[in-house]
């Protein structure tokens, strides 16, 4: 072999280990990139204020961020392979399975609030869970962002609290009570069940502001709340209507029976008056649910008419229309 044949095949193989090691090089940089561009994703993820892991199609956990895996107490190694059951009550747990199946199997976003109620906290979450597909198009599991809410649920809750009371009895408001009573309503006539109404009103109420002022008079209404919510059974509701008027629904409850609590109420508050300086008396007009009835309001309006009744019968007194 002619040495400018051995020098041209050094030249070949050089010009292929420097191909070689540009191409690996290439490749190394382009893997550099990509591990600093997770780095800096997975930088992000454990930063934001939010819960978010991926679980696979068994609904086990792949992937979960630091906020997440703090809240678990596991390392992202030891969360691998794991499920809800490892960290979440059982109630719970069924809810985020039932959850977790809808996104697999209808293979759309589903959003939700999960309570998670524990002897040591109430927690709320806001969770948006979606499905996960691979470069193919393959379903490969679901990602999940929960969000911590428990601020603004207690909020709303006080709200909805706030908007449904009486803040002088604490007991529900007319709103509030109209509501219950045309639910109860729909569900009487639907299953032919039962039900009556009692509408309370303090005698001669004008009397106790004018002789002893308002705040007595508000005395006065805090005595009669407490006197019907002593008298009225789980089911029923309590509510003050209007400034010296009070109803009470009670289901399942037919006029004869409604009637006698009524007696009962008016007589057990007439009792506790008779050591009291005012001394006030109650009348209550009773009506009961009749098959004719299109509207909770003409019970409404037949149990105000034997309320008024009372009244022109000379007061503390029940009547029944
Ligand atoms: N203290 C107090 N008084 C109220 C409140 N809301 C309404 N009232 C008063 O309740 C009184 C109701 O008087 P009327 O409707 O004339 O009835 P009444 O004097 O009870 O007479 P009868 O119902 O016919 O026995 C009015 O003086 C209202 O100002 C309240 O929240 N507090």
């Amino acid at each position: 072999m002619s040495l400018e044949i051995v020098g041209l095949l050094i030249f070949i193989l050089l010009l292929a280990i420097a191909l070689l090691l540009f191409v690996n090089l290439n490749r190394y940089r382009q893997q550099q990139t990509k591990k600093m561009m997770l780095d800096t994703y997975e930088l992000i993820l454990d930063q934001v204020d939010a819960y978010i892991y991926l679980k696979d199609t068994q609904c086990k956990y792949v992937y979960a961020n630091q906020l997440t895996l703090d809240y678990f107490g596991v390392t992202l190694e030891k969360l691998k392979g794991t499920s809800d059951s490892d960290y979440f009550p059982a109630n719970v747990v069924d809810i985020l399975h039932v959850n977790d199946t809808k996104v697999l199997n209808s293979q759309s976003k589903l959003s939700d609030d999960i309570i998670v109620d524990t002897p040591a906290s109430l927690i709320v979450y806001h969770e948006v869970k979606q499905p996960l597909y691979n470069h193919k198009g393959t379903l490969i599991g679901l990602i999940g962002i929960s969000t911590d809410i428990t601020a603004a649920y207690h909020l709303r809750s006080k709200l909805e609290r706030l908007a449904n009371t009486d803040p002088l009895t604490g007991l529900f408001n007319r709103r509030s009570f109209t509501s219950f009573c045309e639910h109860e309503f729909f569900r009487a006539t639907r299953y032919f069940q039962p039900f009556s109404l009692m509408i309370i009103d303090i005698d001669l109420f004008k009397k106790v502001n004018d002789t002893y002022g308002h705040l007595v008079g508000d005395e006065v209404i805090k005595r009669v709340a407490n006197i019907c919510n002593e008298h009225v059974r789980e089911a029923d509701v309590l509510a003050r209507i209007g400034g010296e008027e009070f109803a009470i629904l009670l289901p399942d409850t037919d006029i004869d029976s409604a009637y006698v609590l009524a007696e009962r109420l008016r007589e057990a508050q007439q009792q506790y008056e008779e050591q009291k300086t005012p001394s006030i008396t109650i009348s209550i007009g009773v009506a009961t649910l009749r098959s004719q009835d299109k509207a909770f309001l003409e019970i409404f309006k037949r149990a105000d008419k034997a309320l008024y009744s009372s009244k022109n019968v000379g007061r503390n007194s029940v009547n029944v229309a």
